[in-house]
């Protein structure tokens, strides 16, 4: 098909809303690249950090400034842009909640419209920190210790608190990371060493979301993976970050020159094999789809590998790791994106036969 209107849906109603407006630019440009251009017609959706869905010149604005709009009186109810109705094919680049997480993914799958990425299941299980870990676990992939909670508990009256606390410290021990479970670039969470920054790390965590994980921390050295396929997978070359900061926050991630890529990693050949075989099969784990980035955490002194996380929707910044992941393993962003639009068709008749 010759102008298929491929919808590139980004910003939305996350903490990483700059993210995917810079993932967002990234990819329009792959799409005007070479082929892509006689082949596909982009048609931008924007999603406000209130939720309102913009089309138009708006959307075109911020896709073209990269700057948020932040004027209310256009605001659109997703169902009211005439946009939405013309789209052929969905590209949500949409990181985070309300977007990464299965709310997006079921409302496309109702559209009836194919998607990039994974479906509701896939998407739902990658972004929660806790449930991932759960079905990592079933999986058998190595992972640090972790406690899940809630807001509720986090929140709770002031003789429950401490006790919380006593059970994390006990448990995990210091330092350890509070995360809250459905976010990512590393928003909202904070490593702790001492009893007074565990207790704000929590109720910092708590605002961004009512579950929260908290995990022992690890030194090792930081290794990332790139899939991409639907049932059948591949993996990239394993690639490493190593920056100067306290740990890989959002600073360090976004900002030129904080971190060092290096790729592929220098690391023993039968350890890069055994992070493509725990990245597909983490993959399979949570039934990703299309594409995800997996996170490792190398301990060098002992061998040991444990998985850290999976992203179904992992930035396309210039700074990130998947389009150079595969474009060190043999393909180019343009044609990546080519690729996970046409997995995106691929995929489409399976999933619409259920039910
Ligand atoms: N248990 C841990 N031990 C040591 N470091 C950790 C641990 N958990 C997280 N970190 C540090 O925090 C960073 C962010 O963690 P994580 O990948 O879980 O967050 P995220 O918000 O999902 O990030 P992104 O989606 O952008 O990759 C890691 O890359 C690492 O530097
Ligand atoms: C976008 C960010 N969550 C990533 O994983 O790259
Ligand atoms: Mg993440
Ligand atoms: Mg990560």
């Amino acid at each position: 098909m010759t102008n298929l209107r491929v919808g590139l849906l980004f910003g939305g109603r996350s903490g990483e809303h700059q993210v995917s407006i810079s993932s967002a630019r990234a990819i329009a440009q792959a799409l005007r690249k070479e082929q892509n251009a006689s082949k596909y017609k982009i048609q931008p959706v924007y999603i406000q950090q209130n939720g309102y869905w913009l089309g138009g010149e708006v959307a075109q604005e911020v896709l073209e400034s990269g700057i948020p709009y932040l004027e209310v009186e256009n605001m659109q109810p997703w169902r009211s842009l005439a946009e939405v109705a013309e789209v052929d094919v969905w590209f949500p680049i949409l990181h985070g909640p309300n977007g990464e997480d299965g709310t997006i993914q079921g409302l496309l799958t109702l559209m009836q419209i194919p998607f990039v990425g994974s479906g509701v299941l896939g998407s739902a299980l990658g972004m929660d920190k806790i449930a991932m870990k759960m079905a990592f676990e079933q999986a058998g992939l190595p992972q640090v210790k972790y406690k899940g909670l809630t807001r509720a508990q986090v929140w709770s009256n002031p003789c429950v608190f401490p006790k919380l606390c006593d059970e994390i410290e006990s448990a995990l021990n210091y330092p350890c990371f509070v995360k809250p479970a459905n976010l990512g670039s590393s928003v909202g969470i904070a490593k702790v060493r001492s009893r007074s920054e565990l207790e704000a790390a929590l109720d910092h965590a708590a605002s961004y979301d009512r579950r929260l994980i908290v995990e022992a921390g690890v030194v090792a050295r930081e290794l990332e993976c790139a899939i991409l396929g639907n049932d059948q997978t591949k993996a990239s070359v394993v690639g490493e970050i190593t920056f100067d900061s306290d740990f890989y926050d959002y600073e360090t991630k976004y900002t030129a020159g904080k971190a060092d890529l290096h790729i592929p990693a220098q690391i023993p050949d039968a350890v890069s094999q055994q992070i493509q075989d725990m990245a597909l099969q983490a993959f399979a784990a949570v039934d990703a789809a299309g594409l995800a980035r997996v996170d490792f955490f190398y301990v060098e002194a002992t061998g040991e590998i444990l998985i850290n996380e999976i992203n179904t929707l992992p930035g396309f910044t210039a700074t990130s790791m998947y389009p150079q992941l595969w474009a060190y393993s043999g393909i180019p962003f343009p044609e990546l994106v080519d690729r996970l639009i046409q997995l995106a068709l691929e995929r489409y008749p399976i999933d619409s036969t259920h039910g």
